[in-house]
């Protein structure tokens, strides 16, 4: 579904992606792991095409098409979807019309889309207009589910969340990478790969997403470079351990999983 090749991205002089090998097969969803600014949202925003991420070397490829070039918009109509970690407010532009933009002239209908993510009351605010961290999320849900991409960015998904609307972000998120079909706890991993006909790629700090997305493989991203890869719940248990210190041992054995150093 996606190829990156030797990706390098700079913002102004700096150089954020510094070499990015990632395959992302049909049906696959892929965890991110890495400390604060090591490129993980720039590695994001590039795969979306946003201004100010420049690709100075490297292909990005979307279901067998280069789309290194490609705006924005046009990397939405193949099928790629985001949600941001601080999506702007903006003002003038009620989540309703938002809805039916991200439907692309499909029929949607936004109040039972909202009853989903209990948003409701937003639908006549401008979009994310005093929101709170645990609303935009839902908001950011609200849009990818208008959209229905075939490939779902998340950054960031449980950051500003309480608890309790964790249950319902993360359920959703399972439920938009599983294309409508809710994982069942008494199926197996492969059953549930195998129904799955999206992929995503979702950042994490904390891991409470993977209480609920079934996620195939993990890879730490360290000063603009992918290392460790691995089962996500290894990485994550790993971090949570001995932190981010041994990356650089990665780093330099690339081929190297984390069960293979200790
Ligand atoms: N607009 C910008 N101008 C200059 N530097 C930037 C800009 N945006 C990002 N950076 C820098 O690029 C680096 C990577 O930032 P990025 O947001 O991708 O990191 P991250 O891994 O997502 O971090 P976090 O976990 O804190 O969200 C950081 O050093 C950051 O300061």
């Amino acid at each position: 579904m996606l190829r990156i090749s030797d990706l390098h991205v700079s913002i102004g002089d700096k150089e954020v992606l510094k070499g990015i090998n990632l395959e992302i097969a049909e049906g696959e969803t892929f965890i991110l792991f890495g400390p604060n600014g090591s490129g993980k949202t720039s590695l994001l925003m590039t795969l979306m095409g946003f201004d100010g991420y420049t690709v100075t070397k490297g292909r990005i490829y979307f279901k067998g098409q280069d789309i290194t070039e490609a705006p924005t918009y046009e990397r939405a109509r193949l099928g790629m979807g985001m949600s941001f970690q601080r999506p702007p407010t903006i003002h003038g532009l009620p989540t309703r019309t938002l809805i039916k933009l991200c439907a692309r002239g499909r029929e949607v209908n936004p109040d039972s889309l909202a009853k989903q993510v209990n948003a409701e009351q937003f639908l006549d605010r401008d979009i994310n207009d005093g929101f709170s961290g645990g609303e935009i999320k839902r908001c950011e849900l609200l849009q990818l589910m208008a959209q229905d991409p075939d490939f779902i960015l998340f950054d960031e998904p449980e950051s500003g969340v309480d608890l309790e609307n964790m249950v319902l972000i993360g359920s959703t998120a399972a439920k938009l990478l599983g294309g409508g079909i809710e994982p069942r706890v008494d199926m197996s991993i492969k059953e549930q790969k195998r129904r799955r006909r999206r992929s995503g790629l979702i950042i994490t700090h904390t891991g409470y997403i993977l209480d609920y997305v079934t996620a195939d493989r993990a890879q730490v991203l360290y000063n603009g470079n992918l290392c460790c890869e691995d089962r996500p719940r290894t990485i994550l248990e790993h971090i949570r351990k001995y932190g981010y210190k041994e990356c650089v041992r990665c780093l330099q054995k690339p081929e190297t999983t984390l069960t293979e150093l200790r």
